[in-house]
């Protein structure tokens, strides 16, 4: 596992979406040989939305030949609810910049019969050639996409409950109403993202400090669904300085160290 250690969030960032950017660009996406990209909801990609979407407008990087598949969506909001993730992404990303309205794929929690929508899903990452790069957060507990602690580290597409804690968590975003905020979602398994030729993951300031100490330090462990990345070939951790303030000062330094010559965002167009 890589572990880009950045100061703060803005600079996460821009490493994370200069990033995003040359591996789009190296790989010479066209329409018959599409670039797939893997994508999250949440306030961790909202500063790398924004710097991809000036990369796009400077015309650095085009989404033109970009399919797109979305980590999860809540169960009984309509597409158009201000809260779906669906209103998210094209209010937050989409909506920016020069992508095809068929390319974005996103789980629809409305579907009639959900078990069928996940197998759907996973059917068309398959067609799709596989996730080329997923782009991730974590919550607190470690949880990645809506896989919350004790979810099987080889589980698919399929419908989960939430914890009482990411209720809680996301009810900022609903009034701060807890019995506003959907208690099941639809998620793509830890399986799933492990399945992606590469996985980056953003984590950022002190509230998700042990969870990034989990990820790194800990052991693969059910309990914090991103330790599962430790068994990925190719998983990258993008912090801030305030996300670190768990980590051992040994692994700190260590990290800051083998990865010195690539922490300039620059470095990477
Ligand atoms: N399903 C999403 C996750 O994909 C996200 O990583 C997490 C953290 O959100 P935030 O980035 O707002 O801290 O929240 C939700 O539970």
């Amino acid at each position: 596992m890589r572990l880009i250690i950045q100061p703060d969030a803005n600079q996460m960032a821009q490493w994370a979406a200069n990033y995003i950017a040359a591996k789009i660009n190296n790989a010479k996406p066209t329409s018959e040989k599409p670039f797939v990209l893997g994508l999250p909801t949440g306030s961790s990609p909202l500063l790398t939305y924004k710097a991809l979407i000036k990369l796009n407008r400077e015309g650095v990087v085009s989404f033109e030949n970009v399919v797109t598949f979305n980590m999860d969506e809540y169960i009984g909001l309509p597409k158009d609810h201000p809260q779906s993730y669906h209103t998210f992404m094209w209010d937050n990303f989409f909506g920016h910049i020069d992508i095809k309205k068929e390319n974005v794929h996103i789980l629809n929690g409305m579907a009639e019969d959900l078990e069928a929508e996940c197998m759907a899903y996973e059917e068309a990452i398959k067609a799709a050639g596989g996730v080329e790069l997923f782009l991730g957060g974590i919550g607190p507990d470690g949880h990645i996409a809506f896989n919350e602690p004790g979810s099987s580290l080889a589980s698919r597409t399929r419908v989960k409950t939430l914890t009482t804690d990411t209720v809680i968590a996301n009810s900022r975003f609903f009034d701060n109403d807890v019995n506003k905020v959907p208690k099941t979602a639809l998620t793509v398994g830890v399986g799933t993202v492990l399945d992606a030729r590469e996985v980056l993951i953003l984590v950022n300031g002190h509230h998700k400090a042990r969870a990034l100490y989990q990820a790194v330090e800990g052991p693969v462990t059910q309990m914090w669904t991103i330790s599962a990345l430790q068994l990925h070939p190719k998983g990258i951790i993008v912090c801030d300085y305030d996300a670190c303030s768990e980590l051992k000062v040994g692994t700190y330094k260590y990290f800051l160290d083998i990865e010195h010559d690539n922490l300039d965002p620059e470095s990477l167009l």
